[in-house]
């Protein structure tokens, strides 16, 4: 069970990319070293988050695993056939231009679901959802948002815009593609094994990860070397999606991150991953807001014309981008390419670790 294996420890003799940890507790108190810490990697790849206080992750690892161990038909009559809320089986996505398939599977909770339960607002879930929606999924998913709201009304004020600027398009209440996911991505099969997840930027604001093994890997800005990011016990990793990217006229980077197969030993195991995406409303503007904030503004002046305005709503941002990553969908390496995202660095086509 993923809340009681031992796994073997992340291997020392690799290189990895420290990303910058911010500590939630400092930055709600208001300290502002800790608020410049945030802001430096907001712009740069992304951080680490300690004293964060979410106590359900366990619990959320124990419902993906319930979930997982149902049989395949019974997960199969919550399929998300591509909306994005359900269960998703392995080998719907394709990884490269030659068609390869993936193999991991997710469960994907709608936060609409989640506060609204029992009423439905999307769809219905397999029992070992429904059985830990009011104990374990809505708590996580009420303290995930809290955080997250915290953080992006940090980054709305380093950016000059005026407060609540950006919460109008976080509203808990209203429609939108935010969600819990939990990832099972099986043990390394062999040696040169394939990535779990291709290269891409998260599409929404801010994303909470709690990774148990390696797998993670991040490009860094301008590099062509990927580099694994360590998991550290009771941190999550923070990456920034493609909105914030594009509401701040690309001060805000949605850093390239990708999932291979654990590094070494690690890769025996099967890999969990829990994620909360937060993401815009789906009605919001995907624009960006310097008209509301001079420093953005200057920032979209330097920007080739019209590269943070896309002419799409949020829903229809995650609509494309989801769309384009399924097998089903695909035609051609020109057809894949509608998958892409806000990506400032040249992607290296190469799927292998
Ligand atoms: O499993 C992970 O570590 C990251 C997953 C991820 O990047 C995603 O689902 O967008
Ligand atoms: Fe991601």
């Amino acid at each position: 069970m993923p809340g009681l294996t031992t796994y073997p420890p992340f291997p020392e003799d690799i290189p990895t990319c420290p990303l910058i940890v911010v500590d939630y507790q400092l930055v709600r108190a208001g300290n502002e070293e800790e608020i410049n810490k945030l802001w430096k990697a907001a712009t740069e790849l992304g951080f680490c988050l300690r004293n964060h206080g979410v106590e359900e992750i366990d619990d959320m690892f124990e419902m993906g695993h319930e979930t997982m161990a149902l049989p395949l038909e019974e997960k199969l009559k919550f399929d998300e056939k591509g909306a994005s809320f359900g269960y998703k089986v392995p080998g719907v996505m394709i990884l490269d231009d030659n068609g390869t398939r993936d193999v991991t599977e997710y469960i994907n909770v709608s936060k609409d679901d989640a506060l609204a339960w029992p009423a439905v607002v999307h769809r219905t879930y397999p029992s070992t959802v429904n059985e830990r929606m009011e104990s374990t999924i809505k708590p996580f998913v009420k303290k995930s948002l809290e955080i997250n709201h915290f953080l992006i009304d940090v980054l709305n004020d380093k950016l000059g815009l005026s407060k609540g600027s950006l919460a109008e398009f976080h509203k808990a209440q209203e429609r939108s593609f935010c969600i819990s996911r939990v990832i099972r991505a099986p043990p390394r099969l062999v040696p040169d094994e394939k990535v779990f997840l291709t290269a891409h930027t998260d599409y929404g604001s801010l994303s909470f990860l709690h990774n148990r093994l390696g797998g993670l890997q991040v490009l860094p800005p301008g590099s062509d070397k990927w580099l694994y990011v360590k998991p550290i016990p009771g941190h999550a990793i923070c990456n920034v999606g493609d909105a914030l990217n594009i509401f701040s006229g690309g001060i805000i980077r949605s850093n390239i991150h990708r999932v291979v197969p654990p590094p070494k030993d690690q890769g025996q195991y099967d890999r969990w991953s829990l994620i909360y995406f937060t993401r815009p409303n789906d009605t919001a503007p995907l624009k960006h807001l310097g008209e509301k904030s001079p420093m953005i503004a200057e920032a979209v002046a330097r920007a080739p014309a019209g590269k943070y305005e896309p002419g799409m709503t949020m829903a229809e941002w995650m609509v494309r981008r989801i769309r384009a990553k399924r097998g089903a969908n695909y035609n051609d390496p020109e057809s894949r390419k509608l998958r892409r995202g806000t990506a400032d660095t040249a992607i290296p086509e190469v799927v292998y670790a």
